[in-house]
């Protein structure tokens, strides 16, 4: 058992999922965290959900946070604030030990890599950043913070893909591409240039849905 006890934001799919990576880390999750007054007290499973952070302010010294149990960019930055503004410790970067990553990756805090990704060399992926199952990352992809990258996802090599950008299931993004902040790529896509700040793309080639902010 790690040393660390776990809380994890988000009792939804994401967040059971996250609660699954931990156990199997090996560190001890004492419960899930819900802004829903409704959760508090409910078991999901087999782990409680303990309610918001004010409910926990007597165990702040003994947990980390994880974040990365909610799949919204959006939602996923302002948690990280409130749980920095509440003086929690944000929890280390969990990643599955069926993941291929090279010698030569640079990683921030808080993010979570889930089985099956292969990350090739000199990648960067940021703080907060989900990297969801069966993910390939290759040579040269940068990838900013509070990004969420969903199962099956693959990028070529030098994309940039840029803060708070949601890439839905099974898409590909073809090389020296970026995908500017806060964009989303719908699941399924292709997509051969650049996209930019604040749209939907999607399709087979990806091209612009409407404007996201
Ligand atoms: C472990 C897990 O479960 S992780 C979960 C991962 N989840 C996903 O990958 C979900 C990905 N989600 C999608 O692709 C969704 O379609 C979303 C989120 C992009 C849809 O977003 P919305 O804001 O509801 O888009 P909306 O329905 O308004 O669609 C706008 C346009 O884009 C099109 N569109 C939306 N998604 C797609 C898509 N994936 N492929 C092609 N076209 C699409 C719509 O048909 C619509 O086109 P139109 O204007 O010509 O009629």
């Amino acid at each position: 058992m790690k040393d660390s006890k776990l809380v994890i934001w988000g009792c939804g799919g994401m967040g059971r999922e996250v609660n699954h990576l931990c156990e199997q880390l090996g560190y001890e999750v004492v419960g899930f965290l819900d802004e829903r007054p409704e959760m508090r007290g409910q078991m999901v499973d087999e782990t409680p959900v303990l309610g918001d952070l004010p409910d926990i302010m007597h165990l702040q010294d003994q947990l980390k946070v994880v974040c990365a149990g909610v799949g919204s960019p959006q939602l996923k930055k302002r948690l990280v604030q409130k749980t920095r503004d509440y003086g929690f410790s944000l929890a280390e970067t969990l990643v599955h030990p069926a993941v291929q990553l090279s010698r030569k990756i640079n990683l921030g805090i808080g993010s979570i890599i889930c089985a099956g990704t292969i990350i090739t060399i000199n990648v960067h992926i940021g703080h907060f950043v989900i990297v969801n199952s069966s993910v390939t990352l290759a040579h040269d992809v940068r990838i900013s913070d509070y990004v969420t990258l969903s199962p099956g996802v693959n990028i070529s090599g030098n994309v940039t893909v840029e803060e708070g950008v949601f890439i839905g299931t099974g898409s590909a993004l073809g090389e020296k591409i970026t995908i500017g902040p806060w964009s989303m790529i719908g699941g399924g896509a292709f997509v051969k240039d650049d996209v930019p700040g604040g749209v939907l793309y999607a399709g087979v080639p990806a091209v612009y849905k409407k404007d996201l902010i």
